[in-house]
C-alpha cells in the first residue's frame, strides 16, 4: 500500500457574506478508505465537498489528489479533470435513458468495453436483471444502486458522497449502506462521505472527521472518536450524555459518586464529568443503603425515579439525585420502575470523560 494519500486537503477556507463557513479544514483520505465528514446541519460539510469536487471555489487552501496539486489560489483543474465521482442526495438518473444507458453515460472508449463495464457494475450492485429498465420502473433503492454504478463506471479515484442515503426508508437504508460499502471497497475507491448522522458514520467509516462551525474538531477511527471525545459536545453528538458538575480541590473533585482524580487541573476549576446513559448501572435500595463501593464503579449515589420509558430493545430511566443532578440510565431490558422509586446509581469510572467547563 502506498503512503501517498489519495485525497489531501490543506487548510481550505470559504466565506459567504464575510462568515467563514469552512475555516481551515485539512484532512487526508487513503486509497480504499472511507472517511466520513460528520457534523450538524450548517457546519460546512457540503461546502467542503463542493470545493473538492470543483463546483465551489475556495478562498484559500490546497487540494491534492495522488500527490498532485489540483487546486490552489492560482492553479485549478476543472471538475471533469479531477477523477472524482459524485453521489449526492438528489442523485437523479437520466429519465430518458435505460439503466444501461445511465451507467454507460460517462464512459469513453469502445462500445464493447463500455458494455462490459456496465454489466460488471450492475452485477456488483445486484441490478443485472434491470439492465434494460427505465428509471421510473425502479424503486428508490434500485435507483440508488444504479446511481452508485453510474458514479463508479469511469473508475473515479475518489468518490464524494453527500447524504446519499437520506431519501431511503430506515430498513432499506441499512441494506443499501452495507451493499454500497462492499462495492466501494471492492473497487478500491477512496470515499469522502458527508453525513449528519453519527450512526451512519460509525457504520460506514474507517475514519470520522467531526466538524463543527467550519472546523474539524476531531478525527480518528469511529471507536476512538466514540470512546475518547475531545470535548462535551463531541461526546453529546453520538448519544445522550449525563453531566455531573464538580469543582477541583487538590487534584480531586467531590461528587455524589465519590471522588475523581483530576491531575494537573488547578484548584477551583469547574469541570464536567460526562457519562453516557448506557454506562450508568442501577441497583436496589437496601433499607436506605446502596451496594458497597467498588474500584470500578466508585460510590453509589441515591436517585429518585422521575420517569421510565420502554424503548423497544431497552428502557430509559430518568432520575434526580439527592443533590438535584438529573441522570439518565439506559437498561438493556424491560425495566420500568414507578416514579418516586428509590434506586442507587453507579457510574463506570473507566467510561467517564472529565472536561473543564467551557
Ligand atoms: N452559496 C451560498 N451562499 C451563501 N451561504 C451559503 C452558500 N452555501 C452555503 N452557505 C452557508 O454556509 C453554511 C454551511 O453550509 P453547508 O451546506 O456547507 O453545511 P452542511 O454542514 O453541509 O449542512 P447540511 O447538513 O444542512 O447540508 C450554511 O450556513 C449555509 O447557509
Amino acid at each position: 500500500m502506498t503512503d501517498t494519500p489519495r485525497l489531501e486537503i490543506r487548510n481550505l477556507v470559504r466565506s459567504f457574506s464575510g462568515r467563514r463557513v469552512v475555516d481551515g479544514v485539512s484532512l487526508t483520505v487513503m486509497p480504499g478508505q472511507v472517511t466520513c465528514l460528520l457534523g450538524p446541519s450548517g457546519c460546512g460539510k457540503s461546502t467542503t465537498l463542493r470545493m473538492i469536487a470543483g463546483i465551489e471555489k475556495q478562498d484559500s487552501g490546497e487540494i491534492w489528489v495522488d500527490g498532485q496539486l489540483i487546486c490552489d489560489g492560482t492553479h485549478r483543474v476543472p471538475p471533469e479533470g479531477r477523477g472524482i465521482g459524485l453521489m449526492f442526495q438528489d442523485f437523479a438518473l437520466f429519465p430518458h435513458l435505460s439503466v444501461a444507458g445511465n451507467v454507460a453515460y460517462g464512459l469513453t472508449g469502445s462500445a464493447r468495453k463500455a458494455r462490459a463495464r456496465v454489466e460488471e457494475l450492475l452485477q456488483k450492485v445486484g441490478m443485472s436483471a434491470h439492465i434494460d429498465a427505465y428509471p421510473h420502473e425502479l424503486s428508490g433503492g434500485e435507483q440508488q444502486r444504479v446511481a452508485l454504478a453510474r458514479a463508479l463506471a469511469p473508475r473515479p479515484r475518489i468518490m464524494l458522497m453527500d447524504e446519499p442515503f437520506s431519501g431511503l426508508d430506515d430498513r432499506l437504508r441499512d441494506d443499501i449502506r452495507d451493499e454500497t460499502l462492499d462495492v466501494l471497497k471492492a473497487e478500491g475507491t477512496a470515499v469522502l462521505l458527508v453525513t449528519h448522522e453519527p450512526g451512519e458514520a460509525m457504520r460506514m467509516a474507517d475514519e470520522i472527521a467531526l466538524m463543527r462551525d467550519g472546523k474539524i474538531v476531531q478525527q480518528g477511527a469511529p471507536y476512538n472518536i466514540y470512546n475518547a471525545p475531545v470535548d462535551k459536545a463531541a461526546a453529546a453528538f453520538f448519544s445522550d450524555i449525563n453531566v455531573v458538575p464538580a469543582k477541583v480541590k487538590g487534584a480531586l473533585t467531590d461528587t455524589a459518586f465519590g471522588q475523581f482524580l483530576v491531575p494537573g487541573v488547578a484548584d477551583d476549576t469547574e469541570v464536567d464529568i460526562v457519562i453516557r446513559p448506557q454506562h450508568v448501572k442501577i441497583d436496589f435500595d437496601r433499607a436506605g443503603k446502596g451496594p458497597n463501593p467498588t474500584a470500578l464503579e466508585g460510590t453509589p449515589a441515591r436517585g429518585i425515579v422521575k420517569r421510565a420509558r420502554f424503548m423497544g430493545r431497552e428502557s430509559l430511566v430518568e432520575f434526580t439525585l439527592d443533590d438535584g443532578t438529573e441522570m439518565k440510565a439506559v437498561i438493556g431490558s424491560v425495566f420500568l420502575p414507578k416514579p418516586g422509586t428509590v434506586l442507587w446509581l453507579m457510574i463506570r469510572r473507566d467510561k467517564c470523560f472529565i472536561f473543564p467547563r467551557a
